[in-house]
């Protein structure tokens, strides 16, 4: 299952589908927003009806927003909030919600005629490239859809001959070679770090001038760490001598930073890809973070948006040792990816990542502390890619003395993963 969900993520779905019709004059109104949890569904099956049925259908940009926001109130309401920018975010775990809502929708008539199936289809694939519904769920609803053959013919998969992703207008090669090289060091030792700029792509430099931007704006927020607290809760709290970056959550359709997004979106398809994969053709006990579990299934995090820009804002902040899922406050995190976009880095600039850990101790690279204790630096060049178990490895981010970007993700265990992937 796993492989296959990742040969469908690797389809550009961008190439399957004409080029959308121009924007109509007047796009259809909006139906009212949801009052309660139990109504999302109604409502987002409505968006999508009017969205569909209008005979005035908007371009998929705007249809696609349209359905991002009432995506996103479903997190509004459940947690009783106002609508705000902080929480406009869709989280991986409200992707089956508008992947259901397709699916009633279509069994509902909506796309009886075969034009109507082809526009069904159509704002579907638009949906999987926004990342509002995962690519394999589009895939499979199309398929049961009467499309007319060509359209048919074009969402088969692509073969693997062909040419590389091209992520909105960017040229990326797949760099999979040492994505894959990066893999196998991330399952042998604990931690695996790029050789050279990943992707290899101009989305780096405009992703760091995005970042940036973003932090001139004042669009970053400080971070906050698990605390356990009085009777064992679990706190989240600000701390900053402990942690001092200011982040910004993202989920790969940030309309204010495209390049950003499509670097989130190259995380989630093609590292995550590659990790799976990897992890799936694991001998039992030949993958280092998958302790006693013969097996280390891989998801995207539910409950997190895709990924967290972060800026360390100079004047000496870090971020102290820590291990990111720490068996004293347990989630699902598996593996910690972070990406760095310091183009102008100087050693004087401070920050590097530092990882501790018996397999560093192997690495060509290693240094030791003063009480002999082995590890590694990976200093914050743009383009750097680390990788490490987030359940696992001991890291602390040095002392920044000039602003210093990353964008992290975290991959989860599945919901079916077995047990004893903690243990060592
Ligand atoms: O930015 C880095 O190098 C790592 C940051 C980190 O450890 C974290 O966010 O948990
Ligand atoms: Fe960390």
């Amino acid at each position: 299952m796993a492989n296959a969900c990742a040969s469908h993520s690797r389809t550009d779905w961008r190439r399957v589908l004409p080029a959308s019709p121009p924007a109509p004059s007047a796009p259809p109104p909006l139906p009212p927003p949801p009052s309660d949890a139990r109504s999302i569904p109604h409502a987002l099956d409505d968006t999508l009806r009017s969205l569909l049925l209008s005979p005035h259908p908007p371009d998929d940009a705007t249809a696609t927003l349209r359905l991002r926001s009432a995506l996103a109130s479903f997190e509004v309401v459940r947690k009783g909030l106002h609508p705000s920018a902080d929480d406009r975010g869709v989280r991986p775990i409200h992707l089956p919600l508008l992947a259901a809502s397709f699916a009633r929708v279509a069994a509902g008539g909506a796309h009886a005629a075969p034009p109507a199936a082809a526009r069904l289809a159509r704002l579907l694939l638009a949906c999987a490239r926004a990342f509002l519904v995962e690519f394999h769920a589009a895939r499979a609803l199309c398929l049961t859809l009467a499309l007319p053959p060509p359209l048919l013919a074009a969402l088969h998969p692509s073969p693997p001959s062909d040419p590389p992703l091209a992520v909105d207008g960017f040229a990326a090669t797949a760099d999979g070679a040492e994505l894959r090289r990066l893999a196998a060091c991330l399952l042998r030792s604990g931690v695996g770090c790029s050789a050279a700029p990943l992707p290899h792509s101009p989305l780096l430099a405009a992703a760091e001038a995005e970042a940036r931007a973003l932090l001139a704006a004042g669009g970053l927020r400080p971070s906050v760490v698990k605390r356990r607290g009085a009777a064992r809760q679990v706190r989240r709290c600000e701390d900053p001598q402990r942690r001092g970056d200011v982040v910004r959550w993202l989920d790969g359709a940030d309309a204010d930073a495209p390049a950003l997004s499509a670097l989130t979106q190259w995380l989630r398809n093609e590292l995550m890809a590659t990790l799976r994969e990897a992890c799936a053709a694991a001998p039992p006990r030949h993958n280092s973070g998958a302790g006693r579990a013969p097996v280390l299934l891989l998801e995207p995090s539910r409950n997190l948006p895709l990924a967290m820009l972060a800026c360390y804002p100079a004047g000496g902040t870090r971020f102290h040792r820590h291990v990111d899922n720490d068996p004293s406050t347990p989630d699902t995190r598996a593996v910690t990816a972070v990406l760095y976009l310091n183009g102008g880095w100087e050693p004087s600039d401070g920050g590097c990542l530092r990882i501790y850990g018996a397999p560093i101790a192997d690495h060509p690279k290693a240094q030791r502390t003063a009480a002999a204790e082995p590890y590694l630096e990976v200093e914050p060049r743009l383009g750097t890619l680390a990788l490490f178990w987030a359940h696992r490895v001991e890291h602390e981010v040095l002392p920044a003395y000039a602003p210093r970007f990353a964008l992290s993700m975290w991959m989860c265990v599945a919901a079916d993963q077995p047990e004893g992937w903690m243990d060592s």
